[in-house]
């Protein structure tokens, strides 16, 4: 069953797209991570699907139904940010109680463990906390609250590498024992990669990559070796990245569309073949950028 459709989603603040025609489907109860660099439209998609924004165009169906101010969609979604704001007047404790009413499938035990395994405070409260700490409770409110459609956009901010970790197995051991979809945008793939089942990788509003991460692990490979061979070999193929290495050398990331025979030949040519990371493809499908930072410098 499709829980989130999108077609020709377009989304522009004044003249400039933020959300440029995306087109895709995210079925119930998996986990697709929102992959995509700064300013690349990921906050605006997720308040999109969550209802808080209306698009500019194109379409979009979650439950069956348009988000924008839906009593349906909020009542089946939960949106985890560094922007959520609890009743100042709550200490934590409060907060969880409070949570436990209004959340249907809200699982106490699980909240308190977390809660206490990560050493918050019941009497404190949720505008004191540190920025990490924040971000931890509001994970733990995502967790527990077991909504069908559960959002997290950038839910580790400040939160150490440990605490990251914990955060993501948690979810993990969580939704496998009470699957749902769950959306999580990142820009840290590599870290979240081992909990997530599809990808949806975008650039600067547009869809790049929407594939499983199995698929996108083996969606590029790389080959270095003498510039000539490389260029003879992989002619015609379509190139993600290439960098000079010495006065001859290259290494080129191209799309893996390759036969084992044509691969076997390359290896008989004497060129190098290494795989290329979920995460580097990611990278090298949104660089736009020409040169490195240094060039900065080197043009002063
Ligand atoms: N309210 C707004 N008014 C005008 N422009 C906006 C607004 N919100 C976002 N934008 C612009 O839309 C684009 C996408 O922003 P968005 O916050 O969705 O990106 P993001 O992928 O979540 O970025 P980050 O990873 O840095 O949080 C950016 O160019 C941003 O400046």
């Amino acid at each position: 069953m499709t829980v989130i459709e999108c077609r020709e989603l377009t989304k522009s603040y004044r003249k400039k797209h933020a959300l440029h025609n995306l087109t895709f489907s995210i079925e119930r109860n998996t986990i697709t991570g929102l992959i995509g660099r700064n300013g690349a439209g990921k906050t605006t998609l997720l308040k999109i699907i969550a209802g808080f924004y209306k698009q500019t165009s194109g379409e979009i169906l979650v439950f069956g139904e348009k988000p924008f101010n839906n009593l349906k969609v909020s009542q089946n979604m939960i949106f985890i940010d560094d922007q959520i704001i609890f009743p100042p007047a709550l200490s934590l404790s409060d907060i969880l109680v409070e949570a436990g009413r209004f959340y249907p499938n809200w699982d106490m035990t699980i909240a308190k463990g977390l809660f206490d395994y990560f050493s918050l405070d019941p009497k404190q409260y949720h505008q004191n906390l540190s920025k990490g700490m924040k971000s931890t409770f509001n994970a733990i409110i995502g967790i527990a609250a077991r909504v069908p459609l559960t959002i997290f956009d950038e839910p580790t901010t400040g939160m150490d590498a440990a605490v990251r970790k914990d955060f993501y197995r948690a979810l993990l051991k969580d939704y496998l024992e009470h699957p749902r979809t769950i959306l999580l945008s990142s820009h840290h793939l590599n870290e979240v990669e081992d909990l997530l089942e599809h990808i949806l990788l975008i650039d600067e509003g547009e869809k790049r990559l929407h594939m499983t991460v199995d698929d996108l692990k083996q969606y590029a490979i790389a080959v270095s070796g003498p510039e000539n061979l490389i260029d003879e070999w992989a002619l015609g193929k379509e190139i993600l990245y290439k960098k000079q290495v010495g006065a001859y050398g290259k290494y080129v990331v191209l799309k893996n569309d390759f036969t084992d025979e044509m691969l076997t030949q390359a290896k008989q040519k004497g060129l190098q073949i290494t795989a290329v990371s979920a995460e580097d493809v990611c990278m090298y499908m949104t660089n736009k950028r020409k040169g490195g930072v240094d060039d900065v410098f080197s043009k002063r």
